[in-house]
């Protein structure tokens, strides 16, 4: 891709925008237009001051007023003109980048979940960010930058070549040999391949500083340095050495170009002082000699702002192409005509699912032909040994990912003809890491359902048993999480998120280590809590304390990505696997626990 269609492209960004982009444009070039008319005053007024240098009184005085009069208004039109076209572009700017994030967060939550955990959190934030962030320097400053320091030096060149073509041609040398020294520095392979190195240094030192900082328990534990810790240490090694690698790559060609730029009026000085002993002083000729000598430098301006803009630019069509590649993943496919169950019975018939694709060499299945049928308004619970798949099949009911072979269908037809939106209607799910929102706690509840009063979140809260604790706090549901250090602790984040989806009134509720935290009381009113919901509802449940299981109707027993049993406690309990030896586990640790409560443990 060409700078030429990088810009377009960027442009392209505006969509709607479009209109107040071109009137950007359009104030802008007459703006900068208008910043030539100065010139051509001071050129006609020397031009009358030397004409008249021996006779004063002949001197045309209404028309140096004149000229005078027309530089000033110039100057004020010249203003006026930035001001619109500067409003226009601003706003142009903040609205693209206000939609083009709304856009993109919209996006990122539409593509499957597999992409997020390829994607490291930093990465995405920087796009997000930073990237977009960019896009507005570009829409608003450097757009109208590039008009003006495009317009003002073609313009004025022509100018100077309608006054005296051979100076100018002159002129043109320094000029063309800048200009080409601009396109070897940002246009050679070597210059976009160093900037794109350069790009994806900083993403990484941003999403290894980011893992660095959130693992900070873990830094702090076992004494990792930042020094230490190395992906970290090799992402900011890495950032040095590609910045110096472009300072490399840059050094000559900006040297060279800086000072030939900076020198322009050297190179019309010689040919100006030749020309005029050839015309013996003509003086005419020396008038033009003189606006050459005060428009060249004014040329250096817009020619090194070229420069500049030239090496941001780079940076902006970076961030461009980062912003175009979220764009690009694909989004979880949605049915054309979605349909909608009428009974919540959910059955897993023969999935079979990798979190790699199957053209992928490191495609391992993580399950194997799962089978099972959950009946609404039943409770069926997912046990077993740690890494078994639990979680994945919960997930994939959710549709997180797409499964390689079989289907999951609710009340018949496949998740995947429901469409995202109703599927998300119909389960609720709590999940093993619970997020909380930086917002009051009544509005973390309310996220299961935006149109709940105060009083249903209130029941919510104190069927999951959250109710005594946030009336404890100092603004109590008011409460903002993260606020003056109110942070909750596991137990307490886990019942808000049950709270949560108890609110939601799913007709589906999946549970992953929801009593995860509990203690025994409140498990046990965690647990009156969710019995009240089972009624009537598809409830499938993640445990690892065997005893919250122990009613539910069905037991499903999974271990290397297969279901290995199954039945209720009691048939499990009689079939002597490896449930009864689970639950023979569980049990000697709760003696071992109520030991320990008691004085002396028994193991
Ligand atoms: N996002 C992921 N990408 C790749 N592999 C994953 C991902 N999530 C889980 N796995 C792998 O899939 C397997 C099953 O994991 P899963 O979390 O479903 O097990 P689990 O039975 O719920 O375990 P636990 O009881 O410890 O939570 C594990 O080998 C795990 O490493």
């Amino acid at each position: 891709m060409n700078t030429k269609s990088e810009v377009s492209g960027l442009i392209q960004i505006a969509g709607e925008r479009k209109g107040l982009l071109i009137t950007a444009s359009i104030f802008s070039t007459l703006s900068s237009l208008l910043q030539i008319i100065p010139f051509i005053a001071v050129y006609k007024i020397v031009q009358e001051l030397l004409i008249h240098a021996q006779q004063p009184v002949n001197m045309n005085k209404e028309l140096l007023i004149d000229w005078g009069i027309v530089a000033f208004i110039s100057l004020l039109a010249m203003l006026a003109a930035m001001y619109v076209g500067g409003m226009c572009s601003h706003i142009a700017a903040f609205n693209i980048l206000y939609e083009l994030r709304i856009r993109l967060a919209e996006h990122v939550a539409k593509v499957p979940m597999g992409y997020h955990t390829k994607t490291a959190t930093g990465e995405l934030k920087k796009i997000i960010e930073v990237s977009v962030e960019k896009i507005e320097k570009f829409i608003a400053h450097q757009l109208p930058d590039l008009i003006s320091a495009l317009v003002i030096p073609v313009v004025l060149i022509g100018y100077l070549f309608w006054l005296d073509y051979r100076m100018a041609l002159v002129l043109m040398l320094p000029i063309g040999a800048g200009l080409w020294l601009q396109t070897r520095l940002f246009g050679s392979e070597a210059g976009r391949e160093a900037y794109r190195e350069f790009q994806y240094a900083i993403e990484e030192m941003n999403a290894t500083g980011v893992e660095y900082v959130r693992g900070m328990p873990a830094v702090k534990v076992f004494g990792i340095t930042a020094d230490s810790f190395l992906t970290f240490k090799q992402a900011v090694m890495k950032y040095r050495d590609v910045s110096l690698k472009i300072t490399d790559i840059c050094k000559t060609s900006y040297s060279l170009f800086f000072v030939i730029i900076i020198s322009l009026f050297t190179f019309v000085v010689p040919i100006g002082i030749l020309l005029f002993s050839s015309q013996a002083g003509s003086q005419s000729f020396a008038i033009t000699f003189i606006l050459f000598l005060i428009v060249t430098p004014s040329l250096s301006v817009p020619l090194l702002k070229l420069m500049h803009l030239g090496s941001s630019l780079r940076e902006i069509v970076e961030g461009h192409k980062r912003i175009e590649a979220v764009f690009a993943e694909k989004v979880v496919v949605e049915p054309a005509s979605p349909r909608v169950p009428h009974h919540y019975d959910i059955a897993f018939q023969d999935v079979t699912f990798a979190y790699e694709q199957k053209e992928s060499k490191d495609f391992k299945p993580v399950l194997q032909k799962v089978n099972f049928v959950a009946h609404a308004g039943e409770l069926t619970a997912l046990v077993g040994p740690s890494g078994g798949g639990k979680s994945t099949i919960a997930s994939l009911l959710l549709r997180f990912w797409e499964v390689q072979e079989g289907v999951i269908t609710i009340g018949g037809i496949p998740i995947r003809d429901i469409g995202t939106d109703k599927l998300m209607e119909l389960v609720s799910f709590v999940f093993q890491d619970v997020h909380l929102f930086y917002d009051t706690i009544e509005e973390n509840i309310r996220m299961g359902n935006t149109s709940a009063t105060r009083d249903e979140v209130l029941t919510a809260a104190k069927t999951a048993c959250c109710h005594e604790f946030i009336e404890k706090l100092d603004q109590g549901y008011d409460t903002k999480i993260g606020q003056g250090g109110t942070y909750l602790s596991g137990g307490e984040a886990q019942r808000i998120a049950i709270a949560r989806a108890l609110l939601k009134r799913a007709p589906i509720l999946v549970l992953d280590e929801a009593t995860a935290y509990a203690d025994a009381e409140n498990e046990y009113n965690i647990q009156q809590g969710i019995a009240q919901l089972v009624k009537g509802k598809t409830v499938i449940i993640i445990a690892h304390r065997l005893s919250t299981i122990r009613s539910a109707e069905q037991i499903l027993v999974v271990k290397q990505g297969s279901i290995v049993e199954q039945g209720t406690h009691e048939q499990l309990r009689r079939e002597q696997g490896l449930y009864e030896q689970m639950w023979q586990a569980h049990q000697s640790a709760a003696s071992w626990k109520l030991g320990v409560r008691g004085g002396e443990p028994h193991l």
